[in-house]
Parts: structure tokens; C-alpha cells; sequence
């Protein structure tokens, strides 16, 4: 891997790497682009394949929360962190600590929040280092786990979707298809259940599904059956690229609106939903309730107020639909284009900005 190449075409500000032999901390922090403000990510804990790959899920990563978090509005940049490990079996209190305190050095460029592999107890460490942290414990005046807010967010970005697709944005009735009940599934089936959806889930692990039958009635298929149902609604909430070729030819619903990151395989697979008329409601936006929620820590944690601007999502995707029928681009294009179209005007006023107190400075001498 050619780092700077990649860094260079891709435009990304720095790469950190930390490493802590005591505990064992080796980390990636990379930051893809600060315009909008300090770049703010999660930090997933995996079991890599190499440090090759680790690197890439960093970058990656980092540049899917720069495009979150200017589609969501917030002024806020796009960042991330991998630590190398198995989450089950290698943490320990001063893995975290250390970490903490070089997101302490990066003095307020990066804040980190948790993903995949990492919990509220170990940002709960990581504050005890660092004032760059947010999702930890409500003990703290902080928001805890974002997982139920990012599912409230999902459901009205579902509904936003179905009113494209079918007119209404009534969930009465519809058959929802659930890849996947981890805990924003389970939370988002509850709204679901609530508002009379019917649905239909599947998950590797059968305590899960067994419960989303006995609670919501749901009824249980297999692994790979849940592309094949007859449904209204596909939501993918377990891992990425879900919708590819085999998928997109076995799908029967019209909508396809979840919490899974990066559910496009390639971006032509986003371009072959568009040609079939399937309502796709894009990855980063529906699923922005978590980083908007924890975001809000920055002000003071106020659950209202994070509620209501997760509500926004309805509008976000009604906003990207209407982009995408507007120039007749695919909805995955028009979120990106939303997010850089703001990012390059805030870019350009903070540019007239410089330039104004240049020549204020510049004044008198
Ligand atoms: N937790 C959050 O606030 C946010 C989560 N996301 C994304 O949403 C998705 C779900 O996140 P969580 O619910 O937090 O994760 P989770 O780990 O609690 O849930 C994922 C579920 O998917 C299941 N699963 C894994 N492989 C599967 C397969 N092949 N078929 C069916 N089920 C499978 C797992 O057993 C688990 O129950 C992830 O892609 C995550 O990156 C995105 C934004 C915020
Ligand atoms: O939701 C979070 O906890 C942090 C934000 C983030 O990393 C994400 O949305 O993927």
C-alpha cells in the first residue's frame, strides 16, 4: 500500500499511528477532512487480516464520516479509529487510557465516539484521559449508547422511503425484511412493530431472532432465504455490501432502506437500483442518527434537542430523492453531492473569511 498516493488522491489531512507496548494499543486514527470542523468518528476494535487492511478500514472509514456528517448538517469533519485486536479477548483498562491520551495530543482535531467492537465502559476510559470523547456514560452527562437513537433515525428515514416508493409514509401493513437484529434492529423493530409493519428477520445469532418472533411476532427466516422473501421494504442492518449482483437480481422489494454501513457493494450497484426503479435510501444518511446524537455532547447533552435533529433525516432523504429525480442521478449520488456541495461552500467563506482578516491585519502598516 502506497499511503501518501492514497492520502494525496483521496485528500486526506493525516494518518496517526500510535502504538503502546504495555497494553498492547496499536491504533490507527486517520482523519479525512477538518473544513466543517474537528473530525469526529467512532473507534472499531477488529481482528484485521494484516496491517494493510487495518490501514484501509481507517481510511475508508474516515472518509464515509466526513460524508456523514456534512450530509447531517453538523459542523463537524470526518474521522476514524481502528485498534488491531479481538474485542472479545484483548482489551484491557490501559489499552484504552493510552488511547485517550493520544486523542488528547491531536488537542480537539479528532473526537471519538464508539462502532463495532468497542463499547459506553471503554469510551468511559478513554475519558478518563481525554476531554475528545463522546458516548460515554449518561454518569457523565453524556448520551451512552447511540444504537436506540440511530434506530428512531432509521425508522423515519424508512418512512421517508416508503412515501417515495408507495405514496404514503404509512408503515400499516407493509412487509419489512430485517437482516440482521443486533441493537439498532431491535430498537428500529420496535417503532416498526409499533406502527403495524409485519415483519420478517433473520440473524447468525437465533437467541436474537427468537426473541424479534416471541416480541414482535415476527416470522423467522433463514441466512440466506431473506433476500428471496416477498416484502415491501428490505432493510440490510447487519454487515456491508449486502446489495450486489446476485442480491439486486433475488430482491423483491421496491425500497431498500437499513442501518448496515457501506450496503453498496460497488457504486454501480447503486447506479443498477436506480435503473430498476428500486428506492434506495443511502447508507450514511438514514443511518446518521448515532453520530447527531453523540454530537450533541459537544453542546451539552440535551435529549430533545438530539431528537429532534435525528427526526431531520425524513427530510434529508426527501431532500436526496428530490436531487436525484431533479438531475436524474442515483440517490447515492446525490447524497455525496450534498455533502460536498456544502463542504466546498463552507471551504469557500472560510477562504473570504482569511482573506477579510488579512486585510484587516494588514490595515495601517
Ligand atoms: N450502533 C450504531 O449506532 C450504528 C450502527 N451502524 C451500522 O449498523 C449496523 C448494525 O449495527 P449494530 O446493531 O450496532 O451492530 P450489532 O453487532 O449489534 O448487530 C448486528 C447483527 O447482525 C447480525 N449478523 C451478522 N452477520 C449476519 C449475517 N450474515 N446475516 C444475518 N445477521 C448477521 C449479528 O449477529 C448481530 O445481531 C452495522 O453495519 C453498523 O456499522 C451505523 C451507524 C450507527
Ligand atoms: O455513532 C457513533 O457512535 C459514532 C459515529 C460513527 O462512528 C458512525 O456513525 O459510524
Amino acid at each position: 500500500m502506497n499511503l501518501f498516493t492514497q492520502m494525496e488522491q483521496e485528500d486526506y489531512e493525516q494518518v496517526v499511528v500510535c502504538q503502546d507496548k504495555e497494553s498492547g494499543l496499536k491504533a490507527i486514527i486517520a482523519i479525512h477532512d477538518t473544513t466543517l470542523g474537528p473530525a469526529l468518528g467512532g473507534t472499531r476494535m477488529w481482528t484485521y487480516s494484516s496491517e494493510e487492511a487495518a490501514f484501509e478500514d481507517a481510511l475508508r472509514l474516515a472518509r464515509g464520516m466526513t460524508y456523514k456528517n456534512a450530509a447531517a448538517g453538523l459542523n463537524l469533519g470526518g474521522g476514524k479509529t481502528v485498534i488491531i485486536g479481538d474485542p472479545k479477548k484483548d482489551k484491557n483498562e490501559a489499552m484504552f487510557r493510552a488511547f485517550g491520551r493520544f486523542i488528547q495530543g491531536l488537542n480537539g482535531r479528532y473526537i471519538t465516539a464508539e462502532d463495532v467492537g468497542t463499547t459506553v465502559s471503554d469510551m468511559d476510559l478513554v475519558y478518563s484521559e481525554t476531554d475528545y470523547v463522546t458516548g460515554v456514560s449518561p454518569a457523565f452527562g453524556s448520551s451512552g449508547n447511540p444504537s436506540p437513537v440511530t434506530a428512531y433515525g432509521v425508522y423515519v428515514g424508512i418512512k421517508a422511503a416508503a412515501k417515495k416508493a408507495y405514496g404514503t409514509d404509512s408503515l400499516a401493513g407493509k412487509k419489512i425484511a430485517v437482516q440482521g437484529i443486533g441493537n439498532v434492529a431491535y430498537s428500529m423493530c420496535q417503532y416498526l412493530h409499533e406502527e403495524g409493519a409485519e415483519l420478517i428477520v433473520t440473524d447468525i445469532n437465533k437467541e436474537s431472532v427468537e426473541r424479534a418472533v416471541q416480541e414482535f411476532g415476527a416470522t423467522a427466516v433463514g441466512i440466506n432465504e431473506i433476500y428471496d422473501v416477498e416484502c415491501d421494504i428490505y432493510s440490510p442492518c447487519a454487515l456491508g455490501a449486502t446489495i450486489n449482483d446476485d442480491t439486486i437480481s433475488r430482491l423483491k422489494a421496491n425500497v431498500i432502506a437499513g442501518a448496515a454501513n457501506n450496503q453498496l457493494l460497488e457504486n454501480r450497484h447503486g447506479d443498477l437500483l436506480q435503473e430498476k426503479g428500486i428506492v434506495y435510501a443511502p447508507d450514511y444518511v438514514i443511518n446518521s442518527g448515532g453520530v447527531i446524537n453523540v454530537a450533541d455532547e459537544l453542546l451539552g447533552y440535551n435529549r430533545d434537542r438530539a431528537m429532534k435533529k435525528v427526526e431531520t433525516i425524513y427530510d434529508s432523504i426527501e431532500r436526496i430523492f428530490e436531487i436525484s429525480e431533479r438531475d436524474n442521478i442515483p440517490t447515492y449520488v446525490a447524497a455525496n453531492r450534498l455533502a460536498e456541495e456544502r463542504i466546498e461552500t463552507m471551504r469557500k467563506s472560510r477562504r473570504q473569511f482569511l482573506q477579510n482578516g488579512m486585510n484587516i491585519l494588514s490595515r495601517g502598516r
